[in-house]
Protein backbone atom coordinates (compact mmCIF):
# COMPACT_ATOMS: atom_id res chain seq x y z
CA UNK A 1 0.00 0.00 0.00
CA UNK A 2 1.52 3.25 -0.46
CA UNK A 3 -0.06 7.24 -0.69
CA UNK A 4 -0.41 9.47 -3.65
CA UNK A 5 2.89 11.59 -2.77
CA UNK A 6 5.05 8.25 -2.48
CA UNK A 7 3.59 6.77 -5.95
CA UNK A 8 4.23 10.06 -7.20
CA UNK A 9 8.11 9.53 -5.74
CA UNK A 10 8.11 6.31 -7.54
CA UNK A 11 7.28 7.69 -10.67
CA UNK A 12 9.25 10.22 -10.63
CA UNK A 13 12.57 8.46 -9.57
CA UNK A 14 11.18 6.02 -12.79
CA UNK A 15 11.03 8.72 -14.85
CA UNK A 16 14.65 9.63 -13.73
CA UNK A 17 16.38 6.21 -14.08
CA UNK A 18 14.58 4.81 -16.67
CA UNK A 19 14.35 1.04 -15.68
CA UNK A 20 13.92 -1.55 -18.43
CA UNK A 21 10.09 -2.88 -18.54
CA UNK A 22 8.67 0.10 -16.71
CA UNK A 23 5.08 0.65 -18.09
CA UNK A 24 5.77 4.11 -16.61
CA UNK A 25 8.88 5.11 -18.73
CA UNK A 26 6.66 3.60 -21.92
CA UNK A 27 3.55 5.75 -20.72
CA UNK A 28 6.06 8.63 -20.86
CA UNK A 29 7.14 8.24 -24.05
CA UNK A 30 3.96 7.74 -25.54
CA UNK A 31 3.28 11.66 -24.91
CA UNK A 32 0.96 13.67 -23.09
CA UNK A 33 -1.72 13.44 -25.63
CA UNK A 34 -1.84 9.68 -25.01
CA UNK A 35 -1.62 10.08 -21.43
CA UNK A 36 -4.62 12.45 -22.03
CA UNK A 37 -6.33 9.54 -23.39
CA UNK A 38 -5.35 7.23 -21.03
CA UNK A 39 -6.97 9.58 -17.73
CA UNK A 40 -10.65 10.14 -19.87
CA UNK A 41 -10.95 6.30 -19.82
CA UNK A 42 -10.04 5.55 -16.79
CA UNK A 43 -12.27 8.10 -15.43
CA UNK A 44 -15.12 6.98 -17.77
CA UNK A 45 -14.25 3.18 -16.04
CA UNK A 46 -14.28 5.06 -12.40
CA UNK A 47 -17.76 6.10 -13.35
CA UNK A 48 -19.12 3.34 -14.81
CA UNK A 49 -17.75 1.40 -11.47
CA UNK A 50 -19.92 4.35 -9.06
CA UNK A 51 -22.80 2.94 -10.42
CA UNK A 52 -22.37 -0.27 -11.21
CA UNK A 53 -19.74 -1.96 -9.86
CA UNK A 54 -18.53 -3.19 -6.33
CA UNK A 55 -16.62 -0.92 -3.79
CA UNK A 56 -13.62 -3.03 -4.32
CA UNK A 57 -13.86 -2.38 -8.44
CA UNK A 58 -14.30 1.21 -7.92
CA UNK A 59 -11.15 1.30 -5.36
CA UNK A 60 -9.46 0.02 -8.13
CA UNK A 61 -10.76 2.04 -11.05
CA UNK A 62 -9.97 5.15 -8.88
CA UNK A 63 -6.51 3.79 -8.10
CA UNK A 64 -5.78 3.66 -12.02
CA UNK A 65 -7.21 6.93 -12.17
CA UNK A 66 -5.09 8.39 -9.66
CA UNK A 67 -2.22 6.28 -11.51
CA UNK A 68 -3.00 8.17 -15.36
CA UNK A 69 -3.44 11.30 -13.65
CA UNK A 70 0.29 11.36 -12.30
CA UNK A 71 1.71 9.59 -15.42
CA UNK A 72 -0.07 13.24 -16.96
CA UNK A 73 1.49 15.33 -14.19
CA UNK A 74 4.86 13.85 -15.15
CA UNK A 75 4.26 14.00 -18.79
CA UNK A 76 3.80 17.75 -18.16
CA UNK A 77 6.87 18.27 -15.73
CA UNK A 78 4.32 18.87 -12.61
CA UNK A 79 4.82 18.70 -9.48
CA UNK A 80 2.29 17.43 -6.78
CA UNK A 81 3.20 21.26 -5.34
CA UNK A 82 1.85 22.45 -8.18
CA UNK A 83 -1.45 21.29 -7.66
CA UNK A 84 -1.41 20.96 -3.55
CA UNK A 85 -1.50 24.84 -4.13
CA UNK A 86 -4.75 24.98 -5.68
CA UNK A 87 -6.45 22.75 -3.31
N1 LIG B 1 -0.32 2.03 -9.83
C1 LIG B 1 0.05 1.64 -10.95
C2 LIG B 1 -0.87 1.47 -12.04
N2 LIG B 1 -2.22 1.61 -12.13
C3 LIG B 1 -2.53 1.29 -13.37
N3 LIG B 1 -1.43 0.95 -14.08
C4 LIG B 1 -1.34 0.55 -15.49
O1 LIG B 1 -2.59 0.69 -16.09
C5 LIG B 1 -3.06 -0.58 -16.57
C6 LIG B 1 -4.53 -0.70 -16.28
O2 LIG B 1 -5.14 0.25 -17.03
P1 LIG B 1 -6.02 -0.11 -18.30
O3 LIG B 1 -7.43 -0.14 -17.84
O4 LIG B 1 -5.62 0.83 -19.39
O5 LIG B 1 -5.61 -1.60 -18.58
P2 LIG B 1 -5.23 -2.29 -19.92
O6 LIG B 1 -5.96 -1.64 -21.03
O7 LIG B 1 -5.41 -3.74 -19.70
O8 LIG B 1 -3.67 -1.97 -19.96
P3 LIG B 1 -2.79 -1.35 -21.10
O9 LIG B 1 -2.96 -2.23 -22.30
O10 LIG B 1 -3.29 0.05 -21.29
O11 LIG B 1 -1.38 -1.39 -20.52
C7 LIG B 1 -2.28 -1.61 -15.80
O12 LIG B 1 -2.15 -2.80 -16.54
C8 LIG B 1 -0.95 -0.92 -15.65
O13 LIG B 1 -0.22 -1.04 -16.85
C9 LIG B 1 -0.38 1.05 -13.29
N4 LIG B 1 0.93 0.83 -13.53
C10 LIG B 1 1.80 1.00 -12.50
N5 LIG B 1 1.38 1.38 -11.24
C11 LIG B 1 2.39 1.53 -10.16
O14 LIG B 1 3.40 2.39 -10.65
C12 LIG B 1 4.67 1.99 -10.12
C13 LIG B 1 5.65 1.90 -11.27
O15 LIG B 1 5.24 0.95 -12.20
P4 LIG B 1 6.18 0.58 -13.45
O16 LIG B 1 6.53 1.84 -14.14
O17 LIG B 1 5.35 -0.31 -14.31
O18 LIG B 1 7.38 -0.10 -12.89
C14 LIG B 1 4.45 0.66 -9.40
O19 LIG B 1 4.39 0.93 -8.01
C15 LIG B 1 3.09 0.20 -9.88
O20 LIG B 1 2.40 -0.49 -8.88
Amino acid sequence: MKTFDELFAELTERARTRPAGSGTVTALDDGVHAQGKKVLEEAGEVWIAAEHESDERLAEEISQLLYRVQVLMLGRGLTTSDVYRYL
